[in-house]
């Protein structure tokens, strides 16, 4: 078997395009573009990229973004004034906190400040409840993004056997709960799981989140399985490489993402697709 590819890239590609056709008719109607507040503090290089493409990917759907860069000393009081402040802006749609943020912050406490409505990432506990409640509102947009991806394959998960590798509050958790709610069997899988290998072979779904480049082996693929790469790993070389062993794993799989190129692009659509349903939202009242 060799596995057909999940191409993320011209997924994310047709999705921006639907949300263009959606942001033109808005915009004929006399409203306003959607907005999106994206706040970056310090200078992490890597955030400094996603920032930037997803900046890129509003302006090419017709949205209005703004960024907020702060200085890597920037205290906790004074992200929380910029928070309250966007969340009383009525042209701000969705608020974007680019993560990780400095050591002094409390990402939790910060998560929490924004309004619900406007919380593009899906971070926020009310979201994550209505995620677990099966009642989801905004959604978290990694896992979003797979489930997407996943709907193109054209295969039905009910009954399928998924292993989440990765318990993360960003992906893992809620990856697992997307696909309860598709009525896969989900196991998810941490450093702390025995037998890992063993349980990666059953699954007819694999979504490896470990942050660890070529984590899983092609021998643990069940032969036809679907295999997300969520990894996002950059080598002394500065390649981008996955936390599967691409050529390995896509001898066996039937379907597998690549990196780049694969989950990374679908986030960014599922943030254009959570702003423009954060739009919608704050134009209902
Ligand atoms: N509040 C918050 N929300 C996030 O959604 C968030 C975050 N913080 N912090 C960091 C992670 C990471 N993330 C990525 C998004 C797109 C690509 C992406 O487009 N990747 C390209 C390659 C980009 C490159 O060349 O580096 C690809 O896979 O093809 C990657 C990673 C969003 N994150």
């Amino acid at each position: 078997m060799t596995a057909q590819l999940l191409d993320g890239k011209s997924i994310a590609a047709d999705i921006r395009q639907q949300i263009k056709t959606r942001v033109d008719a808005l915009l004929a109607a006399g409203q306003r573009a959607p907005g999106l507040a994206v706040v970056l503090v310090g200078e992490n290089p890597a955030s400094q990229v996603y920032v930037r493409n997803k900046r890129k990917a509003c302006a090419e759907v017709g949205f209005r973004s703004e960024l907020h860069e702060l200085p890597a000393s920037t205290t906790q009081d004074e992200l929380l004034a910029l928070i309250d402040r966007l969340n009383a802006d009525a042209t701000i749609d969705g608020i974007l906190v680019q993560l990780p943020l400095p050591e002094q912050i409390d990402e939790a406490l910060v998560t929490e400040r924004i309004l619900p409505t406007k919380d593009v990432d899906g971070f926020h506990p009310y979201n994550v409840g209505r995620l677990v409640l099966r009642m989801p509102l905004l959604r978290p947009c990694t896992p979003k993004g797979v489930m997407t991806m996943l709907a193109r394959t054209g295969q039905s998960l009910a009954g399928l056997d998924a292993v989440v590798i990765g318990q993360s509050n960003i992906v893992g958790r809620p990856m697992a709960l997307e696909l309860l709610a598709a009525r896969c069997t989900v196991t998810i899988c941490h450093s702390r799981t025995k037998d890992l290998a063993e349980k990666v072979r059953g699954a007819d779904i694999v979504v490896a989140a470990v942050g660890r480049p070529g984590f899983v082996p092609g021998e643990w693929i069940k032969a036809g399985a679907t295999v997300i790469d969520v990894g996002i790993n950059r080598t002394d070389a500065g390649k981008l490489v996955g936390d599967v062993d691409f050529a390995g794993c896509a001898e066996r799989a039937a379907w597998i993402t690549p990196v780049p190129g694969g989950v990374g692009p679908m986030t960014i659509a599922s943030l254009l697709e959570n702003t423009l349903q954060a739009a919608e939202l704050h134009a209902a009242g």
